[in-house]
């Protein structure tokens, strides 16, 4: 029997409930990593990246509700038991936050932390400390011995996710969401931690879903890409062919938005502000911001369609492959 995907999400919609706050955050996001593929999911800042990556792990935002299905190796997080939950976030699926001190206990030293998982499931003391010290080899961190027994505001912000990566393949995870893992860090450890995670894809053929704003660093790194906006996906298709041949045009209005890396100039944006899912008005949610845009994207709530193996939510997706 052939192995069920590893992750499986279709026609995902999240929304906070009644009251005051009830509004609507993700519509119909589909999205599949497989293994050993690495998957971009990106967009400007309240697209809905972070809600979609966490929803992997079960992590809704309070009250939230949930329809669709979101599979993981065939079995739906979204009806699974307390206990299997946790126990696949122990093993099977792990996550790298963008804030590294904001995500671990600053009172425990980084030995404990590493070993919590192995030692929940049993593994001895000794065992998991010796597997700890090789993570934190594994992601660069010299003289990992003495790092076991230090405290997190020992470690300068790059380091400490380089520690936080170690501690998110101590359950041998399958799959790695990545949430914007390297947006709080300089630009030259940036590139160092970017390194150690696609080295990581090639020796432990895991998927990993990499959430970023930075379209740029999603090609450098990804297999393929899903492009957000407003809660929607409104693009996917292959990294290569994403950079060569945006056909969105929000895509190809942020990676125009994007400075090349050779060049000194500062990023622009895209003009204009982006919406949440719950300020979109009718039609399409982008319409107010695109140079393409005809009255009739304002009315029509576009579908998404194939063309050329991209699969884009534009109404003018083929018109615009001719201008
Ligand atoms: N815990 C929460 N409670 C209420 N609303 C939330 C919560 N988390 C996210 N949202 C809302 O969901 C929408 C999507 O947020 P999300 O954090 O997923 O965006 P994002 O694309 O990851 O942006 P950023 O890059 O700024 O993190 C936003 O409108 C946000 O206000």
């Amino acid at each position: 029997m052939m192995a069920p995907p590893l992750l499986e999400m279709e026609d995902l919609n999240v929304r906070l409930p009644a009251g005051r706050a009830a509004r609507p955050i993700l519509a119909g996001v589909s999205l599949h990593v497989a293994r050993g593929e690495t998957v971009g999911l990106v967009g400007e800042s309240g697209s809905g990246k972070s809600v979609t990556c966490r929803s992997v792990l079960g992590l809704l935002p309070e009250g939230a509700e949930a329809t669709g299905s979101l599979r993981v190796e065939g079995d739906d997080v979204l009806t699974m038991s307390p206990a299997r939950l946790r126990e696949l976030r122990r093993r099977g699926i792990s996550m790298v936050f963008q804030d590294p001190r904001a995500s671990i206990n600053p009172l425990r030293r980084i030995g404990d932390f590493i070993t919590e998982g192995m030692r929940a499931g049993g593994v001895s003391r000794e065992a998991a400390l010796r597997r700890a010290g090789e993570l934190l080899e594994s992601v660069g961190i010299r003289d990992p011995r003495a790092a076991l027994r230090r405290y997190p505001h020992e470690f300068s912000g790059g380091m400490l996710q380089r520690v936080m990566i170690a501690g998110a393949l101590a359950g041998e995870p399958r799959l790695l969401l990545a949430d914007e893992p390297t947006t709080a860090l300089d630009v030259t450890t940036q590139a160092e931690v970017v390194s150690i995670l696609t080295g990581l894809r090639t020796e432990r053929a895991m998927g990993m879903l990499f959430v970023t704003h930075d379209l740029e660093l999603a090609a450098a790194i990804c297999d393929r890409i899903y492009v957000m906006y407003a809660g929607r996906i409104v693009e996917a298709q292959s990294a290569d062919g994403l950079f060569a041949r945006p056909r969105h045009p929000y895509t190809a209005a942020l990676l125009a938005s994007t400075p090349r890396l050779d060049s000194d100039l500062p990023p622009r944006g895209v003009p204009g502000r982006p919406v949440s899912l719950a300020e979109a008005p009718a039609g399409c949610a982008f319409a107010a911001r695109c140079a393409h845009a005809r009255p009739r994207c304002a009315e029509h709530e576009p579908v998404q369609r194939e063309v050329d193996g991209a699969h884009v939510a534009c109404l003018r997706v083929e018109e615009l492959v001719d201008e």
